[in-house]
């Protein structure tokens, strides 16, 4: 008989190895993560009946674990494990979607009974497995447009595709939306952190491992690129890997073979690579900090994913699905913006971009006490930063301007709308500065 794995989420590892075993003991299967993004890719990997989860972690919080199945659409039902104090978010997590909560020391029989009770549950568990989001809404501003016509141009190939743009803007929908385009929309797509991934356990983590290759490789395990074998896998933030798991991938990605740590034999992948960056990766590669063979690899085409501020047509649009999102989970029904509120929101410099407005949006909603959300209901927005001539460095970034205008024309290969966005300035100041400096198209 098959049997029921569940996941435990709980830094505090002598007891998360102790529940473990007691689950297992009990005839469940169990794995043990210990932060956040280590349950995120467990999550993404396999299908589990039940996830048993603190609510204090070292990356981040039960409720953000919550709130990304949440969007993820994974219905995998979540038990909370409170302390005693910790019961006012332990309802907190109810209202976010966890099934049920258990206040800690943790009593065995209790555990057990409300696992059973969830498995047998009369809910849909026999559904296929999750699929990928995409409850995705998309904006109608020209910039936006340029990069959804980017995207189904490309999403059909096999090229790989380098996504840019600021923290927030919505890199990973964006990846989301060139796999579930391609010919691969029913295989995996797989996202990986790059940025949590530890210099140690990077290569077993995307490689997998054998039992016994290391000391806590305690059983087999595939890596990210095996579970994601002719789909997709997403590599988000990638400036950030350690440069000796650069190596690798680039290895990995000519050859198109994985060997898991500790084993003699290559494994064959056929995986479509997107990957995401919100930092300068030539500024990275300028000061050997990523390798440029890689580079290429990875941006066979580069698309770039605009900031809110130059979307300013797309704000409300936003804006008004993320209240109805916010309605949905909160159980209120708060019908739209005044028009001060909605003024507010398109004057506001956004550089946290779709997230930011996403946590804006549900905030208001919350504390709005009228049927809409008002200017009162919102926070104080501070002023948008401003390049300040006197700054040092203005004089060095005025002199390397028309370089960065030159190098962004190549890279967008003379398309001035997208040349604009991967300068982060509008197209009429591209076009001011093309004709200050005298460059030629
Ligand atoms: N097309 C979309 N439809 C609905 N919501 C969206 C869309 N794009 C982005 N969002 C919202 O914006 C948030 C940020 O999106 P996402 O995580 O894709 O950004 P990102 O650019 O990958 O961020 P980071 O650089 O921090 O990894 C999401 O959690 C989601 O709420």
């Amino acid at each position: 008989m098959k049997q029921t794995k569940i996941l435990i989420l709980e830094d505090d590892t002598p007891f998360g190895v102790m529940l473990r075993g007691w689950l297992e003991r009990s005839g469940y299967s169990a794995v043990l993560c210990c932060r956040v993004a280590d349950a995120r890719s467990e999550l993404q990997g396999s299908t589990y009946a039940v996830v048993l989860s603190d609510l204090r972690l070292p990356d981040g919080d039960g409720l953000e674990l919550l709130q990304w199945m949440r969007e993820q659409k994974m219905d995998t039902p979540v038990i909370v494990m409170s302390s005693y104090g910790e019961v006012s978010t332990a309802v907190a997590a109810m209202k976010f979607g966890a099934k049920d909560f258990l206040e800690k020391p943790v009593v065995p029989s209790l555990l057990k009974d409300k696992i059973e009770a969830i498995i047998s549950a009369p809910v849909a568990r026999d559904k296929p497995e999750k699929k990928p989001h995409t409850e995705s809404i998309s904006g109608k501003s020209i910039a936006a447009q340029v990069m959804y016509d980017h995207i189904l141009k490309v999403a059909p190939t096999r090229m790989s595709v380098l996504i840019l743009g600021e923290s927030g803007t919505g890199k990973e929908y964006a990846a989301r939306m060139i796999h579930n385009n391609s010919p691969r929309a029913d295989r995996a797509f797989v996202a990986v952190d790059c940025g949590s991934l530890s210099r140690e356990l990077a290569a077993s983590e995307l490689f997998g491992h054998l039992k016994g290759a290391f000391t806590t490789a305690i059983a087999d395990k595939k890596g990210f690129f095996e579970t994601a074998n002719s789909g997709t896998i997403f590599l988000d933030e990638v400036g950030n890997l350690s440069y000796e798991v650069q190596v690798q991938l680039l290895r990995a990605l000519q050859e198109r073979k994985i060997r898991p740590v500790g084993s003699a034999q290559n494994i064959e992948i056929d995986v479509r690579i997107v990957s995401a960056t919100n930092e300068n990766i030539e500024e990275a590669i300028a000061e050997g900090r990523f390798r440029e063979d890689l580079y290429h690899r990875l941006c066979e085409f580069t698309l770039s994913v605009p900031p809110l501020r130059e979307r300013k047509g797309d704000i409300a649009i936003f804006a008004a699905e993320f209240l109805r999102q916010a309605n949905r989970e909160l159980e209120r029904s708060i019908k739209g913006f005044s028009h001060e509120a909605s003024k507010m929101l398109e004057d506001h410099h956004w550089s946290g971009n779709l997230r930011e407005l996403r946590n804006v949006v549900r905030r208001a909603a919350l504390f709005a006490t009228g049927d809409e959300i008002c200017k009162a209901d919102l926070p104080t927005f501070a002023p948008a930063p401003r390049t300040n001539p006197t700054d040092d460095n203005y004089t060095l970034r005025r002199e390397n301007e028309q370089q960065h205008i030159e190098n962004a024309l190549y890279r967008a290969r003379g398309n001035k709308t997208l040349a604009a966005q991967l300068l982060k300035i509008d197209r009429k100041t591209l076009y001011n500065k093309i004709h200050q400096y005298g460059i030629k198209l």
